[in-house]
């Protein structure tokens, strides 16, 4: 197996450097435009091999596709991040025509990759390099639901004083500050619903500071996130390599699910070695449904604009 990530930032060179601890491929490219910031930091994390005891080839390339040839998996992560204040929606017009080209010259080399998109504003990304590609839209997945998932997860174990893995929950809708939707109706501690545990206000705090996750860490940070960002891939990306059937709620293309269609959103998937296999219905209630609606709304005014940026 080969994998390749562009962008080799904060997010790409974490995702690089899990992908490779968890062996998930004999070779990891990592590309990026910046003159030898990939073999810079491909080398430093080869060196940790010896160290932490996995044997994946790591390879850097500056911009050069060829190393990229053969590609299984494709992870795009190149693009500007947020900087705290902003939205991941201003970052449309930089990311929209980097994601574009990437994408463009990853199929030269890759006919066959699955690409999965983590630049922002990732639903509209996602739905780009979709329209951008023509590839059957099993094989473009947009990565942020995990991401959101594990933060509510974590919140909520936060608010109860128990460990995150006791805790199921999921987030859906789009991967923005207002357009995501934990799921708190259905969230549980090992089975039990955390309403048992949290009153309505404190379920609605853990809900609000989900939403708003990666705005609280870019204010923090002075840049957004990426260690959990970079381990969120990776799991995205093992459960393709090992075949393993997660649900995950991934941003993918709609075509009547959930009430939508021509639209990348954050629905629960099946993901194995084809890439999302199937869209798992939650039987959202009334409200959920109507909330999910406005998320959609949102994202496809996005995707609007890209129309106003390809002119
Ligand atoms: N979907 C999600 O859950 C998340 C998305 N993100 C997004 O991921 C993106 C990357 O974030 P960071 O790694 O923190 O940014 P970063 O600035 O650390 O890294 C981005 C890298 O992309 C490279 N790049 C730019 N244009 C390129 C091109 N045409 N070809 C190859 N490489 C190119 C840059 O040289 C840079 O090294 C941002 O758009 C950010 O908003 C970040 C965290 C989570
Ligand atoms: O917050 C951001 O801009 C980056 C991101 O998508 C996240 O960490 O969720």
């Amino acid at each position: 197996m080969k994998i390749t990530v562009v962008g080799a930032g904060a997010v790409g060179a974490t995702c690089a450097d899990n992908i490779a601890r968890l062996e998930l491929a004999e070779e990891v490219v990592l590309l990026d435009i910046k003159e030898g910031l990939s073999e810079g930091k491909g080398l430093d994390m080869l060196q940790t091999a010896t160290l932490l005891g996995f044997d994946t080839k790591i390879t850097g390339s500056t911009n050069d596709y060829e190393k990229t040839a053969g590609s299984d998996v494709v992870v795009i992560t190149s693009g500007l991040p947020r900087k705290p204040g902003m939205t991941r929606e201003e970052l449309i017009g930089t990311n929209a025509n980097i994601v574009k080209g990437v994408t463009e010259n990853i199929l030269k080399h890759s006919p066959e990759a699955i690409i999965i998109i983590v630049s922002n504003p990732m639903d509209t990304m996602t739905y780009l390099a979709l329209k951008a590609s023509g590839l059957p839209k099993n094989r473009i997945i947009g990565m942020g639901g995990i991401l959101d998932s594990a933060r509510f997860k974590t919140y909520l174990a936060l608010a109860m004083d128990c460990p995150p893995n006791d805790i199921h929950a999921t987030v859906v809708g789009g991967h923005g500050d207002t357009t995501m939707i934990p799921l708190t109706r259905l969230a549980t501690r090992m089975g039990v619903p955390v309403s048992q545990f949290l009153s309505a206000e404190q379920l609605q705090k853990v809900a609000a500071d989900t939403m708003v996750g990666g705005a609280t860490l870019t204010k923090l940070i002075g840049t957004s996130a990426w260690y959990a960002p970079g381990a969120a891939v990776a799991v995205l990306v093992e459960s393709i390599i090992r075949n393993q059937k997660h649900v995950f709620p991934c941003s993918v293309y709609l075509e009547g699910e959930y009430g939508q269609s021509d639209i990348c959103l954050g629905v629960p998937v099946v993901i194995g070695r084809n890439g999302w296999e199937e869209i798992v219905d939650i039987q959202l209630n009334e409200e959920e449904k109507a909330t999910f609606s406005k998320s959609a709304d949102a994202v496809r005014n996005m995707n609007d604009v890209l129309a106003t940026l390809e002119a």
